[in-house]
């Protein structure tokens, strides 16, 4: 199964040219920051133009304007309540489904608008994944969590390779492999996680959501998601709402800053926003002084 198998459903890939310098990411990077960064310069896959999102009358993301360049790590950071995941919600029409939210803006998924009336939030989401905080494994068989989505968007193929591939994508197959029909719910936490993250790439989707993935699991779980998470962006373009800063440090090429008011502060080079962040509101942040 390709990727270019969902192609058509909204627009050739790649017709964005970048356009912004900031996307050459330096070399000479320090040891602490942005490991998985590198010097390629990538094509913008979601590019977010003027968003405003309101939930009823309370307004959660103010005029979010930024381009996210395709196969790297993308962090969102900043306090609790500040839009980041209603922006994460944005680029796969999550919030379609809250009553009370309203978007405003572009939102657009290799050069289409993922709010135009003639996009299906359902082929959507085949192309944009989502992890979520907790891992959420259905009560189902291993081998039946992996091929859920395939399943349910009646996507034929070879379900045996398919549920194989993915696993070893999540590596999770050399701790699974033997008992795929046990229930995903005997997993631990962590490979619960990497369940969930198999599951979510198996419709092979371009976009990976993932809304702080890792902050229930313990230590060493985290460490192996963000070790898959920079493997995963080798494929995918991985978009991580993350509250700590050390992980957005270790794990993402880019950082997108959110502060109080819904208000994207600051997006750039991780290693620019954690060594020499324009707005001081950030410097702040970033170095613990609020939030
Ligand atoms: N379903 C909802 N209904 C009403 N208001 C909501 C809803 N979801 C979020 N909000 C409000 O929108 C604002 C942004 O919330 P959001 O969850 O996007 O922030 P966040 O930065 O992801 O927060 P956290 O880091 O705590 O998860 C907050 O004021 C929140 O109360």
């Amino acid at each position: 199964m390709s990727q270019e198998d969902t192609e058509t459903d909204f627009g050739s890939r790649g017709e964005d040219d970048p356009t912004n310098d900031d996307m050459l990411v330096e070399t000479d990077i320090s040891d602490s920051v942005g490991s998985s960064q590198s010097t390629t310069r990538r094509d913008t896959i979601v590019r977010a133009e003027d968003i405003n999102v309101w939930y009823d009358n309370d307004q959660a993301l103010n005029d979010i304007t930024m381009e996210i360049p395709e196969n790297s790590v993308t962090a969102m950071v900043g306090p609790s309540g500040c839009g980041k995941s209603t922006f994460l919600r944005c680029i796969n029409r999550m919030n379609d489904l809250i009553d009370s939210a309203r978007v405003e803006g572009t939102l657009s998924l290799r050069g289409k608008n993922v709010y135009d009336a003639d996009v299906d939030p359902v082929a959507l989401r085949r192309r944009v994944g989502m992890v979520f905080q907790k891992p959420n494994p259905f009560p189902k068989s291993i081998y039946d969590n992996v091929v859920y989505g395939l399943e349910i968007q009646d996507k034929g193929g070879d379900y045996d390779q398919i549920v194989e591939e993915s696993l070893k994508r999540a590596a999770l197959w050399d701790e699974v492999n033997g008992r795929l029909d046990e229930s995903g719910l005997e997993l631990s936490g962590g490979q619960q996680q990497r369940l969930c993250i198999a599951r979510a790439i198996a419709p092979d989707p371009e976009v990976l959501l993932m809304d702080e993935p890792a902050s229930a699991l313990d230590p060493v779980a985290t460490s192996q998601i963000e070790d898959l998470i920079e493997e995963l962006a080798e494929d995918y373009t991985v978009i991580i709402v993350t509250h700590n800063m050390q992980q957005a440090a270790r794990i993402s090429d880019q950082t997108a800053v959110f502060l109080t008011g819904g208000e994207l502060v600051e997006f750039d080079d991780t290693q620019k926003i954690f060594e020499n962040p324009e707005s001081q509101r950030v410097e702040d942040y970033i170095t613990g002084k609020f939030g």
